[in-house]
């Protein structure tokens, strides 16, 4: 509660609505002059950069080398600057704090005081004080023409009060105001009081205090498609982890709606403030589904920032394999699972015997419940015999000595690509001793320089290059996925691994792809061809040419641009392959990554430090402990900093008491985070009579999405079981785009207006994790909720159905 009460808290002191109304566009008019100043300071800054820019292009003209680089790197200053300034020219100023003297006077670069706690002085026995200093707080400093600051940046250390500050640790901060803002208008300010006690005045005037606070009114408006910063409202629990110190990892927890998605977002964007030249290598933002990428992807450039963050879905990490498709729950939880980590040793080794079958059959996609038989894929031959002639003879290796190479070779723990060579080497040297070559000379220089001809002709001999081809191929990862798909070749890789039915339905679930291992691919399997491109390795290749570049034939410009080390394609290069690797990696939804995937995720952050936003009861992988220990492997042994979220900024308390009789089912003693506001709208129920069947779900759900819509004023989310998700869109679409359908497991991290959950028991009973993923689509809405009950709901008179009863 207490987390509940400083959100909350704020005390108005204007005595009747008229003088309230008059107080309100007094201080607005306050604001407005303000603003008007910093458009102003704006504009000249506009115009400076655009002088910069013409002047740098008169340069260029002179034509020299000198002038050249001179133009370019002002270009590129100047362009910087006019490309922030224009993007954060719209609501740019949303805050602002009204503090009392600093206790040691002093004030930082940014012309604030820098110290937190007021000076012992600053109030007086009667409880009166002087404003000694007031801020406003926006998405990008600006300093005015004498370097007083007109605008704070939202993460300079001066303005962490406008966050940190509560009633009952207020630090300096007496008044702490929102203002809300559209281009060059002010129009609203709310006003939180910090330290009620006090009268406070400002150039002799006694501090007025408007509205009831910022954070209520930013919670009651309509949801669009797409997540809003809260830079105006972040509250003081999540400013902590915001500004947490990027050292080696902060693990966040909290419910749903407690604001991890939002604070994972704006640490980026902090993170990247305070040491832009630290994260260059970028931050990665690791979602688990594309529609939480879409949803949060305008939240950073919001923030002023874009270019250092990639934000990806989870299905997405792995360049030129997305996925497309689900597996049904029993393969992803194969899939998903680190016995999966012997399978694909083996098969990495194994599918050196497995060549690339003809082409097979496009099985279409495999979704939820499809039990229809598919056709074995055909096995094609190794090769299990070379001949090349030598001397004059000729030379045979039969399979057992074939065999015994393989085996020789494979023995190392080299990734299997990289063995190449060395299965060449071996195999001219079996050649070279059962041809006549080696008795022919006893002196030994002699030998070596027959041995090196007899290496030379026989390795470029057409032959033995497309032998060597056919029984030690290159092999990409989707192949070995494809070759997978056999059942009996997967049975070999995985006894003692996996049984004989799990064994038939994870070969079963890759039949969709052809002999390439080209195909729809699941979130799992891209984890999957993940491992295999490790275990596998990539080859080196001859390096590429390097393309030409006009710049370089300007004679001096090196001297002249001594920071010019390497050229634009060798940047791109370098760039492109760290990306691979990331400084900073932030994970969302962290409870559902299973233990595949923290490998894949772990290997982009090696170096990094982490920030893990989560919440366990919301997984919806079926063995915590397991993916537990996958993360502890992951992330090392790094020290970690743990924060708690404890308030629900989404639902109302009416709808978080629904969705808590589920976490008692789920998770029996896990503590629900409190509801920071109430509707006095309680959630609705209706049920399908028993012979309904789909028509009368299908019904029912557009009925009850139409009602919705004509209550709420932005999104429905209309959630369904996975395998109902296609049949959902079509009872939906004439609704317009104001709706969405989603199946289960597609809502994670989403929020609506409204949303309907159609039949509750359909998706408890989807996977050993139904009862969490319920409760993720219960905690889907800002404002209202109804459920549709289907017979087997078993719904009570009210419609309630058997879960969400007492
Ligand atoms: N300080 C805040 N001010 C205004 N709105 C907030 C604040 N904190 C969170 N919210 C809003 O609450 C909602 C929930 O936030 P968010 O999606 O980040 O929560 P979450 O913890 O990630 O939820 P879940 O675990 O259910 O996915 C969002 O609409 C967000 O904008």
């Amino acid at each position: 509660m207490a987390a509940q009460d400083a959100a909350v808290d704020s005390v108005n002191s204007v005595a009747d609505s008229s003088s309230q109304e008059s107080a309100r566009s007094r201080e607005i008019g306050v604001e407005q002059d303000h603003l008007d100043q910093v458009y102003r300071r704006l504009e000249e800054k506009i115009h400076e950069a655009e002088f910069l820019m013409n002047d740098a292009a008169k340069r260029g003209q002179v034509g020299t080398p000198g002038a050249l680089a001179e133009r370019d790197a002002q270009v590129f200053r100047a362009g910087i600057h006019l490309n922030r300034l224009n993007n954060e020219f719209e609501d740019f100023l949303f805050g602002r704090i009204d503090l009392l003297r600093g206790k040691d006077g002093e004030k930082g670069p940014d012309g604030a005081f820098t110290s937190v706690e007021p000076a012992d002085d600053a109030v007086r026995p009667d409880l009166t004080a002087d404003i000694a200093e007031t801020l406003h707080i926006g998405r990008i400093g600006v300093l005015d023409s004498d370097y007083s600051p007109l605008v704070i940046d939202w993460r300079a250390p001066a303005a962490a009060p406008f966050y940190r500050s509560t009633p009952k640790e207020p630090g300096r901060v007496v008044r702490r105001r929102v203002i809300r803002s559209k281009g060059r208008k002010v129009l609203g300010v709310e006003d939180d009081l910090m330290r009620p006690e006090l009268t406070a005045t400002l150039d002799g005037a006694t501090l007025p205090v408007i509205g009831d606070g910022a954070l209520m009114a930013a919670l009651g408006q309509a949801r669009s498609h797409t997540m809003r910063d809260i830079v105006s409202s972040i509250q003081a629990e999540q400013d902590m982890v915001i500004r947490a110190p990027a050292a080696s990892v902060t693990e966040v927890s909290g419910g749903p709606g407690t604001g991890k998605t939002a604070v994972a977002l704006h640490r980026a964007a902090y993170l990247l403030y305070q040491n832009r030249r630290k994260y260059a290598g970028g931050i990665l933002i690791v979602s688990p589904t594309p529609l939480l990428v879409a949803y949060t992807e305008g939240v950073l450039p919001s923030l002023g920032e874009e270019g250092q963050v990639a934000i990806r879905a989870v299905g997405s990490l792995v360049d030129g394999a997305e996925a497309s498709t689900y597996d049904e729950p029993a393969v992803s939880r194969l899939k998903g699972s680190s016995r999966m980590l012997k399978v694909l040793r083996n098969a990495a080794r194994g599918a050196l015997d497995a060549p690339p079958a003809p082409a097979r059959a496009q099985d279409g996609q495999l979704t939820f419940g499809d039990e229809e038989e598919q056709q074995e894929a055909p096995v094609a031959e190794t090769p299990t015999r070379l001949r090349v002639v030598a001397f004059g003879q000729r030379v045979e290796l039969n399979a057992d000595d074939l065999d015994r190479i393989r085996h020789n070779v494979l023995s190392g723990t080299a990734p299997v690509n990289l063995l190449r060579p060395r299965a060449r080497k071996l195999l001219l040297d079996a050649l070279w001793s059962k041809s006549s070559g080696r008795g022919r000379y006893t002196d030994q220089e002699l030998l070596a320089e027959l041995r090196s001809g007899f290496d030379e002709d026989i390795s470029t001999e057409q032959h033995f290059v497309d032998f060597l081809d056919a029984w030690w191929p290159e092999l990409t990862p989707r192949r070995v996925l494809a070759a997978m798909a056999d059942e009996k070749r997967l049975g070999r890789w995985a006894r003692r691994v996996l049984n004989p039915r799990e064994t038939r339905r994870l070969a079963r679930s890759w039949h969709r792809l052809d002999a390439e291992g080209n195909g729809p691919l699941s979130v799992h399997d891209v984890a999957l061809l993940d491992e295999l491109n490790t275990l596998l390795g990539t080859p080196a290749r001859p390096r590429r040419k390097r393309e030409y570049d006009p710049l370089d034939q300007l004679s001096g410009l090196e001297e002249l641009m001594p920071q010019r080390e390497e050229t634009q394609w060798e940047r791109a290069e370098r760039l492109a392959q760290e990306r691979t690797e990331y400084a900073h990696v932030i994970v969302d939804e962290a409870q559902d990554l299973t233990p595949m995937q923290w490998r894949m995720v772990g290997r982009r952050g090696r170096h990094a430090t982490w920030t893990i936003v989560g919440d366990a009861a919301q997984s919806s992988w079926t063995d915590p402990d397991e993916a537990a220990a996958a993360r502890d492997e992951a992330l090392g042994a790094r020290p970690r900093r743990r924060f708690t979220l404890t308030v629900n900024y989404r639902n109302p308390a009416e709808i978080a008491a629904l969705a808590a009789k589920v976490l008692e089912r789920a998770m029996p003693g896990m503590e629900s985070p409190a509801a920071v506001r109430s509707t006095g709208v309680e959630p609705r129920f209706t049920s399908v009579p028993g012979a309904g069947g789909t028509e009368g779900l299908a019904r029912t759900t557009r009925e009850e999405a139409q009602r919705l819509l004509d209550r709420v004023d932005g999104t429905v989310g209309v959630v369904v079981a996975m395998n109902r998700r296609a049949q959902a869109r079509k009872w939906l679409a004439p609704l317009g785009d104001r709706v969405v359908a989603l199946g289960s497991l597609e809502a994670k991290g989403l929020e609506y207006d409204a949303t309907v959950v159609v039949s509750p028991a359909e998706i408890a009973d989807e996977s050993p994790a139904g009862l969490r993923v319920l409760y993720v689509a219960l905690t889907r809405a800002t404002q209202q909720l109804t459920v549709v009950s289907a017979e087997r709901d078993r719904p009570d008179a009210e419609g309630v159905p058997a879960l969400l009863q007492d």
